[in-house]
């Protein structure tokens, strides 16, 4: 299995970007519109603010699920008994955020959107009819004004040898929501499994953005749009020394949003959290 690299702008960039979808679950755009200097700025500010002790006064809340999530209460992912190597912070237009970080992580937070609007919309220009049909609104509409979609800010420490035998940086999991928009992140980990059960490397050169498809977009597109399982593996050597900082702009779709006969955004959602051990 190949995860397609894409020119976003490319004459035929929406049919290649799609098909990749379809095929693996994720795609890969190249000369994209998100900043590279703000990516690049956002994870040099919050590297900071997670190597300080800060962060343990916004410690995240179960109601409303923003905040800062350390490597103790970090989720552990559907099917697995360890928790990942990890600790993050989630950003919602609404919630609590540092003072110093908010205007950046809005900006991106915007144009990201932005940009997830326009790619749903090549999704669903290039779902077959008869499953079209089905999606209840437009892809792109399902996003809009939404008070879900959540910015994280992940930070995989570096590894201290004691870790419990088996954990990962992340264990396998496939993403929760609809679509999710992953700048490439400062150090390589992220694999991608194929349908024979391997696991391949996403490209992720600095600068490349991947997208993979949710839950909720396999939901809504009757499995034509799969959510495929992906991990981030621990690094050896040198690499182990490192801190790896990620970024995934989780689009969700309103929670009154029907996904098919069987859920809305809200009854979906709620399922997957509990599963997570993150809400009660
Ligand atoms: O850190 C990464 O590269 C991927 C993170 C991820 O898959 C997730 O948080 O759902
Ligand atoms: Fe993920």
């Amino acid at each position: 299995m190949q995860v397609r690299v894409v020119d976003y702008r490319a004459a035929d960039a929406a049919e290649q970007f799609t098909r990749s979808l379809h095929e693996t679950g994720f795609g890969v755009l190249v000369n994209h519109p998100l900043p590279q200097e703000l990516v690049e700025k956002i994870y040099a500010d919050w590297l900071a603010y997670f190597n300080g002790s800060e962060k343990h006064e916004l410690a995240f809340s179960k109601e409303t699920q923003d905040g800062y999530f350390s490597t103790e209460i970090s989720e552990t992912a559907k099917g697995h008994t360890q928790k990942d190597i990890k600790e993050y912070f989630h950003i919602y237009p609404w919630g609590r955020i540092p003072a110093s970080l908010k205007d950046d992580a809005m900006r991106y937070y915007r144009i990201a959107n932005d940009l997830a609007a326009e790619l749903l919309s090549w999704v669903e220009k290039h779902t077959p009819a008869e499953i079209a049909k089905n999606y209840r609104e437009p892809l792109s509409n399902m996003i809009k004004d939404s008070r879900l979609t959540l910015l994280r800010v992940l930070r995989y420490p570096p590894l201290t040898g004691n870790e419990p035998a088996g954990s990962l940086r992340a264990a396998a999991h496939g993403d929760i929501n609809l679509l999710t928009i992953l700048p490439a992140a400062n150090e390589p980990g992220l694999q991608v499994q194929g349908k024979d059960g391997e696991w391949v490397d996403v490209p992720g050169d600095f600068g490349m953005l991947i997208i993979n498809i949710g839950d909720m977009l396999q939901e809504a597109s009757q499995g034509y749009y799969p959510s495929t399982q992906h991990r981030v593996v621990n690094p050896t050597g040198e690499g182990a020394k490192k801190s790896r900082v990620s970024l995934p702009l989780f689009l969700h779709p309103r929670e009154d949003v029907v996904l098919s006969d069987r859920y809305t955004a809200h009854t979906y959602l709620e399922e997957r959290l509990r599963e997570l051990g993150v809400k009660a």
